[in-house]
Order: C-alpha cells, then structure tokens, then sequence
C-alpha cells in the first residue's frame, strides 16, 4: 500500500483541489444535513462583500457593476448587491436571463425593489468603477456561444477591474479550458474549497489575482466526498519544510548527507551543467558529483570547486559518448539529462539500470522519447521522476492530451510507473498510485533559458538528503518546485521581472529558506 495522505492529516483546507463534481457532492451533503440553502448563501456572500470592500472601497470604487447569472452564482452576486447598496454604492445589474433557480430569483426580486436597477443591456455598466462578475460558477458546463458570448467580449474589452465569484465565467471548472469565451477578471475569490481551474495554464490569464475565502466546510464532509488516496494538494510553505532535510544531525559526515550524481552538459550546451550543478549546490547536499564531456572540466571545476568532476570521453561533437566505470549504487540520487544533447544516448541507457532515485530531464527525456524506452522505466527498482516541459511530455506520452494539466500528468505517471513533473506557469506533478500536488504560485519571470536546468539540480541534490520525517518522493518533488518557483518570485520582485536569469535565480534559492 502505497504512503497517502488522509484529509485528517491534511488539515489544511488550504492545500484541497476539488473537482465541480466533488464540489457538489460536499455541498449537497452539507444540505441534506440541514444546513438550508439560502442560509448558507448569505453566509457566503457576505464573507466575500467583506472581501469586496476592502479591494474597492466606497471612496474609490462609488458605481459598481453587477453581472448576474441564472443559478446560484448570480445568487451570490444579488446578495452581494443588496449588500453594497445598503453600504452605499451605487449599483446597476445586469441580467439577460428569463429562467432563474428560485433563490436566485427571489434575492432578484428583492434587490429590485430597493431601487437598484436591472437592465438586459450590457452598455448600462459602462460607467461603473469596478464590475463584480457572478454570471456563472462552478454550474457551468456548455460553451458559450451568441449574445452572452458578445457580451462577455464587450466586458473584456472595457479593461475595467473585475471581480469574479469563484471563477471567472466561462472558465470550465475542472480542465481551465475557456469555453468560447470567458470573462478576464483581475481578481477571483474561490468559495469554500480550491477548483482545479485556478491552476491550470489555460484559465491563468482570466484568473487575475486569486484567494480562497473559506467558509466553514466541515472536514467530514469533504472526507467523505474525496477518494482515498487521491488528493490533489497544493504545496504551501509549511509543506515544503516538512520536506526539507533540517535540522540536519549534530553528528554526520558530508556522505551522509547525500551524494547526487549529475549527468549533464555538452560542448554545444555547457551552461546546463553549471546551471544544474548551482541548484544542486543550493540544496546542500553533502557531496556533489558531475558526469560530463571531459572538454568541459576547467569551466565547472573553476564554477564549482566543491563539486567532484568525472570527465567522460567525448564524441565528436563534443557530447558524453559513454559514462566512466563508475560504481552507479554509491550515489543516493542521479540527475541526468541538461545539456546532454541527444547524442549521449549511451549515458542515458547507463544510468537506467542505477539502483538510487532517477531524475530525467531535458535531453534525458528526448533520448527516452526517441529510443522508445519509456516502457522499461517502470521495471526500475528505483523511483524514475521525469520532469518534461510541455513540448516534452507531448514527444514522451504522445498519446495523451495535454490541455488538462493535472489529467495529463495522473495519466502519465501511470502509464509511465514514474512520477511526472510537468513544467509551465503552474507546474503539476503525479506519482503512479494517484497522490498529485500543484505548483499554485510562481512568475513569468522563470521562462527563460536555463531555469529549469536549476531546477534539476535542485531536486536532485533534495532527493538525495535523507529527511527526518519521511515523505512520499512525489512530495520532495513537489517541494523543490515551489522552492524554485519561490526563487523566481521573490528575485521578481526585488528585480522585476526582466531581471531573473537562471544564474541569478540560482543565487535566490538560499534566500527562500531564511524569508
Ligand atoms: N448553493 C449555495 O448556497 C452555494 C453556492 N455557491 C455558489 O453557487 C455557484 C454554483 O451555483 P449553480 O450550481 O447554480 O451554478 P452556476 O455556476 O450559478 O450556473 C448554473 C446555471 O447556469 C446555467 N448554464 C450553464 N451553462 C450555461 C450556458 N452555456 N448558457 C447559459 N446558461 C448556462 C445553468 O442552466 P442549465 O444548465 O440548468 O440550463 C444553471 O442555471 C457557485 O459557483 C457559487 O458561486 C457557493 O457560494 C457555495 C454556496
Ligand atoms: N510563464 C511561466 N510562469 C511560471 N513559471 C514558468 C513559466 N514559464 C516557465 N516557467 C518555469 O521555468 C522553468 C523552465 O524550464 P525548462 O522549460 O525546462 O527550461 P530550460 O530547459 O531552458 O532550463 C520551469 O520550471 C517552468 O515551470
Ligand atoms: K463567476
């Protein structure tokens, strides 16, 4: 039976992804409970009109826009204008539906007879400061096509503040997947638990910025509704350290605390190796070894002094032709694949038979894609991780879709025995028995040449250290992610985004620790 997290030890509703069907279910038994409906939609709306005001404040924000749907999205959205208009704002709706769900209808009816003007006609908000968005939520399931479709377009083009409620609509809950057209908010605020779509690459740009408000689900109910042991989690600080090798042991050695082996660089792509071998520093790892073409030894031993170089026999063109006689069992991880170029097949077929942890990488992924070698990654004694950018994964499992991020890699790891780590502006990653965690915050900053490859060594010098509390791999796989991504951010901010190269995001990753 394979390590899993229980909600229980979760604890943190903070780190759930749910699907809309999940998030039916748990909804449904909080009312079957007793809790009734319309209780339940107050208390919602006025957590996030709470939230609204302190985002738009009155002084700054006096005309607001109300688009509002015909489930219970729009039910929030009523609730949240009867609300602001009891504060004081100035209020104009916006509803092109006949047919509304009854509660729905009701809070309709009664904004209206406070004066609060409904309109069919888009152009009616155009005037308005900010436009609060609760056309459709999680209830969403068909394209969108005609009138509202146009409609939506307009209100993009506006570029006004928008603030969604739950999800921008036209957003699909699960996949991300814009359906026709969505509306592009600049602020979304999640109710009661995480929907996969606000980590997925294609909902991003509608996103804006996004917090879940809570509102008292209880653990019980999402236990029952979540299966065991699948759990999409979202790694957080508080994660990430469990997963850390600290506090180190008063009394060790340097061999105790890891020995990674990198395999990595070639004459055309030698910054890989150095890139690779920053990141492994960062992550303190007790002994650091690098395979590479033997051309390259003066640029690495000057780079990284500390690190031990075995020069490999070069082929023409400058890559490793094969791996020295090297005892493959003392290492307690091998990273293999930046810079390698394709031609070092014969290091990445070596390094397949290791018996410690393997990362793959780059060209150690494009070999494997080639020579059609995935199949035998699931026969390795050792975990595999494979850490493909999109481009890769699509060569790697050309069989699966890759729209959805978190189905593609679940189904990836399964196919491939390996946990798969797919890189992109939310980075998702899935071990074979079904445990998945996303990458929910990081930068733009990062697409640029080299940063995965600091990544790599990261990992790599992480999975190498033994940790005092155990964790399933897939969650220091995960850990070195956020760390990175964390690196980008904080370096983004103190040097915005044009000024984080892959050297100088490597040289952030010992300040994410001591933040
Ligand atoms: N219950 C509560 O108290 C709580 C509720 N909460 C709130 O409820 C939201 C979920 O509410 P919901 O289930 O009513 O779904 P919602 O997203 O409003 O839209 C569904 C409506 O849209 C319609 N529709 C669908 N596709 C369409 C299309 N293409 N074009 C046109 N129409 C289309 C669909 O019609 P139908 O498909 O039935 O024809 C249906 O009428 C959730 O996101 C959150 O905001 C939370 O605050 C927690 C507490
Ligand atoms: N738009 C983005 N937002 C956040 N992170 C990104 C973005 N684009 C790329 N990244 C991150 O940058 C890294 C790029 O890795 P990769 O494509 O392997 O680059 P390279 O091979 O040049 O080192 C990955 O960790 C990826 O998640
Ligand atoms: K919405």
């Amino acid at each position: 039976m394979p390590e899993c997290f229980t909600i229980a030890s979760v604890m943190n509703i903070n780190s759930i992804i749910v699907t809309a069907d999940q998030m039916r279910q748990i909804e449904g038994r909080i009312f079957e409970a007793g809790m009734p409906v319309p209780a339940l939609m107050e208390k919602v709306a006025g957590l996030i009109t709470r939230r609204f005001v302190e985002l738009y404040p009155l002084f700054r924000y006096p005309k607001v826009g109300v688009l509002i749907g015909p489930g219970h999205n729009g039910g929030d959205a009523l609730v949240m204008a009867r609300e602001l208009h009891l504060r004081g704002h100035i209020i104009t709706g916006f509803c092109p539906f006949d047919k509304k769900k009854e509660l729905t209808d009701c809070h309709f009816k009664y904004v209206q007879s406070l004066g609060v003007p409904i309109s069919r006609e888009i152009e009616s908000l155009y005037d308005c400061d900010v436009l609060i968005d609760g056309i459709f939520g999680f209830g969403l399931t068909r394209e969108l096509r005609g009138e509202i479709a146009t409609t939506f377009e307009r209100i993009n083009q506006w570029g006004k503040p928008v603030l969604s409620i739950d999800l921008p609509s036209g957003i699909h809950t699960d996949t991300g997947e814009v359906l026709g057209v969505a509306i592009r908010a600049s602020q979304t605020l999640c109710l009661g638990l995480w929907k996969a779509a606000c980590f997925q690459d294609s909902a991003l740009g509608h996103l804006g910025e996004v917090e879940l408000v809570e509102f008292g689900i209880p653990l019980g109910d999402i236990e029952a509704v979540l299966p065991h042991p699948v759990l999409i989690q979202r790694m957080t600080r508080e994660v990430f350290v469990e997963s850390l090798p600290l506090p180190r042991p008063v009394v060790t050695h340097k061999y105790k605390q890891g020995h990674l082996l990198l395999i990595c660089g070639s004459k055309r792509f030698a910054g890989a190796a150095l890139l690779s071998g920053l990141g492994a520093r960062a992550s303190g790892v007790g002994m650091l070894s690098i395979a590479i073409p033997s051309s390259l030894k003066p640029i690495l031993v000057s780079a990284l002094p500390e690190a031990l170089i075995l020069d490999c026999p070069e082929t023409e063109t400058g890559a490793i032709a094969e791996l020295p006689n090297i005892p493959l069992e003392d290492y307690s991880a091998i990273a293999c694949g930046p810079g390698l170029s394709v031609e070092a097949e014969n290091a990445v077929q070596g390094v397949l038979a290791a018996q410690s942890p393997l990362i793959l990488d780059a060209d150690g992924l494009n070999i494997l894609a080639v020579s059609h070698t995935l199949a035998m990654l699931s026969q390795r004694t050792s975990p595999t991780i494979l850490t493909p950018h999109l481009g890769e994964f699509k060569r790697l499992f050309p069989d699966i879709a890759p729209q959805n991020a978190l189905t593609a890699t679940q189904q990836g790891a399964e196919q491939s025995g390996t946990i798969v780590l797919l890189k992109g502006a939310r980075t998702c990653i899935a071990a074979p028995h079904g445990s998945q965690w996303v990458i929910s915050e990081s930068t733009p900053a990062l697409a640029r040449g080299g940063s995965g490859d600091v990544l790599t060594g990261l990992m790599g010098g992480l999975i190498a250290q033994t940790t005092t509390l155990e964790r399933p791999l897939e969650q220091r796989v995960a850990g070195a992610a956020w760390w990175h991504a964390q690196a980008g951010i904080l370096a983004a901010q103190e040097r915005t985004e044009l000024g984080v190269d892959a050297f100088t995001l490597s040289q952030y990753l010992g300040r994410v620790l001591s933040h």
